[in-house]
């Protein structure tokens, strides 16, 4: 096979010309914009995808074109790498320059590509393309299923997906099946049976009621949730809201990120639901799933990603403990987690914790380093991870022990290679279930913090620069020395600044005791953002308001 990179650069200016003279950045989760920009950067990622499949001696690498939790119009690219995992940080750099030189440039740069990571173009690739339901995606997933045909690549489409359904076809094909098959109805049988199984016909236990409302954020995972229903014969009793088919935008006004960052239920809330009924929200891409519910008082409560962290930590640890194996365990938090979840983790259940940067990455990347490695996003964006030993030392038990049995069914009904929102869903559904636990039970174990975020507008976000897993700014100079000086009037105050990587704010957070006090503290150090770091914009709400979200 011989590969003409002349064809590469017809298609691109012909089919795919750059339009966008602004530099794309390579962010939290990969690119991600307003999709009128992006078929250029599309083209290009299947070009990269195929190149990189050739790279790693023909593996299957994911695309997934998805903007997550970010509004309609926005779309974005993801890319997996072989083990589901996302792209190594050192092609990132590669991605980059990519997507960012000029038409003109491009045939030379894929030949640098090719030159400096010694690839042969003659052997064969594969890349599995996937999208959530935006208008947008699939104008741009043919656009990088043209990138991979351009250097003779196999593509293969599966259409509307989750994002973590795409991780788990990359891994299955990649194991030859040993973790499933790379099909949708694969992935069903796998997650189902397993719940099924740990249901063990017990659909009610103690407190724990077997019926869920679930927000689909007007996205793909609403409609694959209808499919999980379809199958699940009655196991879980699901009332979908936010099913995004014909009616209803992705993410408007309902969602885990809606819900996590304007802690409230989404808009469009059935009236009748009553006081303490479990309800989940997952994002766009349902990679993220948060619990939520309403009180007899009718206040809001949420139970979010650190909560859902500490339930399973708590309970793997329990399994562990009673199958009487030695496992390093661990948990990996972001610095949005809050400070209330990260003392009941070390005083209460004496589990190892780190705190890495923002971005699924960083959190799966520490969680390997552990025989079972939990990692959760604040925003609940997480899974569990388990060694090649983990794995082995719970088969061997399993044999003898129901613990580890259940252990051995847990691990099969977890998606490992990335956070799964319906995954983590069925599997606190599970812990729940056998704990005999409701809303109330789960809630008791800590009160968080009170916590706010803010988003602020200023005229270029990077010259925000931080370090210590972003709890430290250090550009732009005194910033921190003010947010430190502001944070010390307040009890248990903790407030931390830095750059979305996917959206064009930065990020102002803040916890302390009281709500107000929380709501003061966010607000004088957005204030702080506005003035030392070039705000633009509106000048922030003072709080009690929630217009400056
Ligand atoms: C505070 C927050 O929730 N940030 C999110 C958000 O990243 P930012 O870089 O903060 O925009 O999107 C990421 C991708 O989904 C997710 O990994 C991350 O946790
Ligand atoms: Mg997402």
């Amino acid at each position: 096979m011989s590969i003409n990179l002349r064809t590469v650069y017809a298609f691109a200016r012909e089919m795919y010309p750059k339009t966008s003279k602004e530099t794309i950045q390579y962010g939290t989760a990969g690119f991600r914009g307003k999709a009128e920009f992006l078929d250029s950067v599309m083209f290009r990622m299947g070009v990269l995808a195929t190149l990189r499949s050739r790279y790693r001696g023909g593996s299957v690498i994911g695309v997934m074109i998805t903007a997550s939790h970010n509004p309609e119009p926005d779309n974005g690219v993801k890319l997996v790498d072989p083990k589901g995992e996302m792209l190594e940080a050192s092609w990132e750099a590669i991605a980059t320059d990519l997507v960012n030189v000029s038409d003109q440039e491009l045939e030379q740069q894929v030949a640098k590509i090719i030159k400096d990571n010694n690839i042969d173009v003659t052997t064969s690739s594969q890349v599995f393309v996937g999208m959530d339901n935006r208008y947008h995606s699939p104008r741009l997933l043919k656009a990088v299923a043209d990138g991979v045909i351009a250097l003779k690549g196999n593509v293969k489409e599966y259409g509307i997906v989750t994002t973590p359904m795409l991780h788990y076809f990359v891994v299955a094909a990649n194991t030859k099946e040993a973790y499933g098959k790379p099909t949708e109805e694969g992935y069903y049988d796998k997650l189902i049976k397993a719940f099924e199984l740990l249901r063990n016909g017990r659909l009610e236990n103690g407190n724990y009621r077997n019926s869920i409302i679930y927000d689909g954020a007007n996205g793909v995972g609403a409609r694959k949730m209808l499919q999980f229903i379809k199958r699940m014969k009655g196991t879980l009793n699901v009332t979908v809201i936010n099913q995004g088919i014909g009616v209803g935008k992705i993410n408007e006004d309902c969602g885990a990120d809606y819900v996590k960052v304007q802690q409230s239920p989404p808009k469009s809330m059935p009236e009748d639901v009553k006081p303490y009924t479990r309800c989940v929200s997952v994002d766009g891409d349902a990679d993220r799933v948060v619990y939520f519910f309403t009180d007899d008082k009718g206040e809001f409560h949420l139970l979010d990603g650190d909560r859902i962290a500490t339930l399973i930590a708590g309970y793997l640890m329990e399994l562990v403990t009673q199958s009487e194996i030695s496992l390093r365990l661990g948990l990996v938090q972001t610095a949005y987690a809050n400070g209330a979840s990260t003392d009941y983790i070390v005083d209460q259940l004496k589990f190892p914790v780190s705190c890495v940067p923002t971005g699924v990455k960083h959190l799966h990347h520490k969680a390997l380093e552990y025989d079972i490695g939990v990692y959760f996003e604040a925003n609940g964006h997480g899974t569990i991870v388990f060694s090649d030993n983990a794995k082995a030392t719970i088969a061997q038990v399993a044999q003898t022990k129901e613990s580890a049995k259940t252990l051995l069914l847990l691990i099969d009904l977890i998606n490992e290679t990335v956070g799964d929102a319906i995954s983590d869903m069925l599997l606190v559904e599970t812990i729940l279930n056998h704990k005999g636990w409701d809303v109330q039970d789960w809630i008791s174990s800590y009160n968080d913090l009170p916590n706010r975020q803010l988003k602020v507008k200023v005229q270029d976000r990077n010259v925000i620069e931080t370090t210590d897993a972003e709890r430290v700014c250090v550009k732009p100079e005194g910033l921190q020395t003010e947010i430190n000086q502001v944070v010390a009037k307040y009890k248990r105050g903790r407030s931390f600044v830095r750059p979305s990587g996917t959206e064009d704010v930065v990020r102002v957070y803040a916890e302390a005791a009281t709500k107000e006090d929380t709501d003061n503290l966010a607000y004088e150090v957005g204030l702080l953002v506005q003035k030392l770091a070039g705000g633009v914009g509106p000048p922030l709400t003072k709080p009690n308001s929630s217009a400056h979200l």
